[in-house]
């Protein structure tokens, strides 16, 4: 499950408005459905997941927190599954991709309007590095990637220890138009604008 501290993060680099149409792909338990659809009250959120237990669960919590009105549950594997998806979407978070991240990546982007988000949770350096480079050949702007390191403090006799989590990349950006390759910023330039 994507946890609450990273879920605050995801939602907000999603930059929901109350009518977003919004893709959650590899909705697992729905804790991301569900955070964007309380956020996008006149809106929809499309959740897609390939596991038949995970859809489940994804529609048995949009009906437990109330939002099920505006949820619509696919079963099916990404990116195909985006087929199922009628027009386009304001923003798409994507939670899971079983290895098929670039994939998704160019589906989501045939998917998404121009100036739309695109949200990604990746845990390996490879789904990270991967991501960066599948959104800078695809034309992303403003993409930014930000490292999320949480720590839970445990209560133990002498005191509450802090139990680190391992780091969490997430990387957001914005579409341009797809398969436009954007400008490459040196790293002298990229310090500079720091
Ligand atoms: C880390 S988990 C779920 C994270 C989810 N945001 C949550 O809070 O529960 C990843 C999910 O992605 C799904 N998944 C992996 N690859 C997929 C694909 N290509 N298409 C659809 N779902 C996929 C898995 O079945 C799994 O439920």
């Amino acid at each position: 499950m994507t946890k609450e501290e990273v879920r605050a993060l995801v939602i907000s680099k999603l930059r929901l408005r109350e009518d977003s149409r919004v893709l959650d792909i590899g909705s697992g338990t729905g804790s991301v459905t569900v955070e964007a659809a309380l956020m996008a009250r006149r809106g929809l959120v499309y959740a897609i997941d390939s596991d038949e237990n995970a859809v489940e669960l994804t529609r048995r919590n949009a009906i437990r927190f109330g939002v099920s009105d505006r949820v619509i549950v696919i079963h099916g594997e990404a990116p195909e599954a985006l087929n199922q998806v009628p027009g386009e979407v304001d923003a798409a978070f994507v939670g899971g991709s079983g290895g098929r991240l670039r994939d998704i990546i160019v589906g989501v982007c045939g998917k998404l309007s121009v100036g739309g988000r695109l949200v990604i949770d990746a845990i390996t350096l490879e789904n990270a590095s991967l991501a960066l480079a599948t959104m800078a050949e695809l034309g992303f702007v403003n993409v930014e990637v930000t490292e999320v390191v949480i720590a839970k403090g445990l209560r133990t006799g002498v005191g509450t220890v802090m139990l680190s989590r391992n780091p969490i990349f997430i990387i957001a950006g914005e579409k341009n138009r797809c398969g436009r390759v954007s400008s490459v910023v040196s790293i002298k330039d990229a310090i500079k604008q720091r």
